[in-house]
C-alpha cells in the first residue's frame, strides 16, 4: 500500500500533456477482456479480471495501482510468462500486429512465443540484480542477448554491447563491457537492463517498475532516457507503477486497477486532472504536489485500509469498504461496469454521475 512516508516524485498537477504527441495510428497491441485466475489450494484468485487496452506505436500506457491490484500479473500474461495450466486460467485476447494479420497471444504455440519475447516485445523489472548474472560480465550478458535473437557471431554482437551501452548512457562503453554487475550502481544497472532489453529493436517494452528501487534523481535520469530512446525508436511501453507521480512524467494513457479490475482508465490529463473514481482520487492525494510545494506539498492523506483479501472480496465494488462516498445498497449491491465518462476516460463507480455533480 502507497503510505505517505514512501519516497515518491513530486506529482505536478495540471500534470504535462500527453508525451507521446506522435502517438498514433493503428494499435500495435490489443488486449481484450484479459483475464488470469491462479488456481490455489484455498480456492480460486481472480487475479485479473475482464482487462481490455489498445497500445499504439510511441504510445506510454502506465498501469497504476497499490500491491495486488494485477498490475504485474496483466504484463506476464502478455509474455505468457505466468504458469502454465492447470494452475493458471487464461481467457481473452492478446493481440498483436505485425505480419499479415495480428497474433493471439494467449494462444500461439511456445516455439512461436519464444520469439515474440526479446524481439518484438521485451521487459524490464524494478531490481536489475535478479536478472543480471553476477558472475559474467556485463559485455558478454548483453553481447548473448544480441546472439540469441540476431544470431550474429560473437565479434558483432560485442561490437552491437558497445552501441547499446553507448545508446543508454554509460560512459566509456567499451571498457565497461568488462566490468560484473556489482561494480555498476543501481542506475547504471538498470541501464544495463535496458541495453539488454533494446538489444534487438523491440516495438513494446513492458516495464515493472523500473524506477522503484533508484533515488529520486537517478528515478529521472532513467525515466528521461526511456522517453528519449521511446522517441529515437518509436517503441510503445507499458509503464507500471504505484507512483502517480512517475504517470505525469510519463504517460500517455493511464489504466488505474483495484483488486484485479480497470477502474479508471483514460488519457494522462483527463484521469490526473479529473479522475471519476474516489481510488484515483485516493491515490493523488496520497503523492505531493509541486503546485503546492511552498506549502509543504500539500497535506498526504494515505488512503484508509487496505487492499482486499483476493480470497475473499468484498460484494460490489472491491473499492467500497475503503471509500469514504460508498453508500450501502448501491456500492455493495453489484460490481459496476466500466462506464465512458467522456470520450476516452471512462470509469468504474455506481455513484460517479452523482459525486462529478457535486463536485466531489
Ligand atoms: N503465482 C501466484 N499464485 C497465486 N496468486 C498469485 C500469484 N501471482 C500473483 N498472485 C496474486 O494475483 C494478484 C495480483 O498480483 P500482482 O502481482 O499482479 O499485483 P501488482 O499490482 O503487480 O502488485 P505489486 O505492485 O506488489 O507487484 C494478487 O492478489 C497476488 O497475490
Amino acid at each position: 500500500m502507497i503510505s505517505a512516508s514512501e519516497p515518491r516524485t513530486a506529482v505536478s498537477v495540471p500534470p504535462p500533456p500527453g508525451h507521446g504527441a506522435a502517438a498514433g495510428g493503428p494499435a500495435i497491441l490489443e488486449v481484450r477482456n484479459l483475464s488470469v485466475t491462479f488456481r490455489t489450494e484455498n480456492g480460486p484468485i481472480h487475479a485479473v479480471q475482464d482487462v481490455s487496452f489498445a497500445l499504439r506505436p510511441q504510445e506510454t500506457l502506465a498501469l497504476v495501482g497499490e500491491s495486488g491490484s494485477g498490475k504485474s500479473v496483466t504484463s506476464l500474461a502478455i509474455m505468457r510468462l505466468t504458469p502454465p495450466a492447470p494452475r493458471v486460467r487464461l481467457g481473452g485476447s492478446v493481440l498483436l500486429s505485425g505480419g499479415a494479420a495480428p497474433r493471439d497471444l494467449a494462444t500461439l504455440d511456445d516455439r512461436a512465443m519464444r520469439l515474440v519475447r526479446g524481439n518484438e516485445i521485451s521487459m524490464i523489472f524494478q531490481e536489475p540484480m535478479t536478472s543480471l548474472n553476477p558472475v559474467h560480465h556485463i559485455g558478454d550478458q548483453i553481447a548473448e542477448a544480441v546472439m540469441f535473437h540476431r544470431g550474429v557471431s560473437r565479434r558483432a554482437a560485442l561490437a552491437r554491447a558497445v552501441e547499446l551501452l553507448d545508446r543508454v548512457g554509460i560512459p566509456e562503453a567499451r571498457r565497461r563491457l568488462s566490468s560484473y554487475p556489482h561494480h555498476l550502481s543501481g542506475g547504471m544497472r538498470q541501464r544495463v537492463m535496458i541495453a539488454i532489453a533494446l538489444a534487438c529493436d523491440p516495438r513494446i517494452l513492458i516495464a515493472d517498475e523500473p524506477t522503484t528501487a533508484l533515488d529520486v534523481t537517478v528515478q529521472a535520469q532513467i525515466l528521461a532516457l526511456l522517453r528519449e530512446l521511446q522517441t529515437a525508436t518509436g517503441m510503445a511501453i507499458i509503464f507500471i507503477t504505484h507512483n502517480l507521480g512517475v504517470v505525469a512524467e510519463i504517460a500517455d494513457q493511464v489504466m488505474v486497477m483495484y483488486a484485479g479490475r480497470i477502474v479508471e482508465q483514460g488519457g494522462v490529463v483527463p484521469v490526473m486532472k479529473q479522475p471519476r473514481m474516489p481510488y484515483t482520487q485516493g491515490l493523488l492525494r496520497s503523492v505531493p504536489r509541486m503546485d503546492l510545494a511552498g506549502q509543504g506539498g500539500g497535506r498526504l492523506e494515505a488512503i484508509p485500509g487496505s487492499v482486499p483479501d483476493p480470497l475473499n472480496l468484498p460484494p460490489g465494488c472491491a473499492f467500497a469498504p475503503r471509500c469514504g462516498h460508498a453508500e450501502q445498497g448501491i456500492c455493495d449491491a453489484a460490481i459496476p461496469p466500466l462506464e465512458p465518462t467522456a470520450p476516452g476516460h471512462s470509469v468504474r463507480c455506481a455513484r460517479w454521475r452523482e459525486l462529478a455533480m457535486r463536485g466531489a
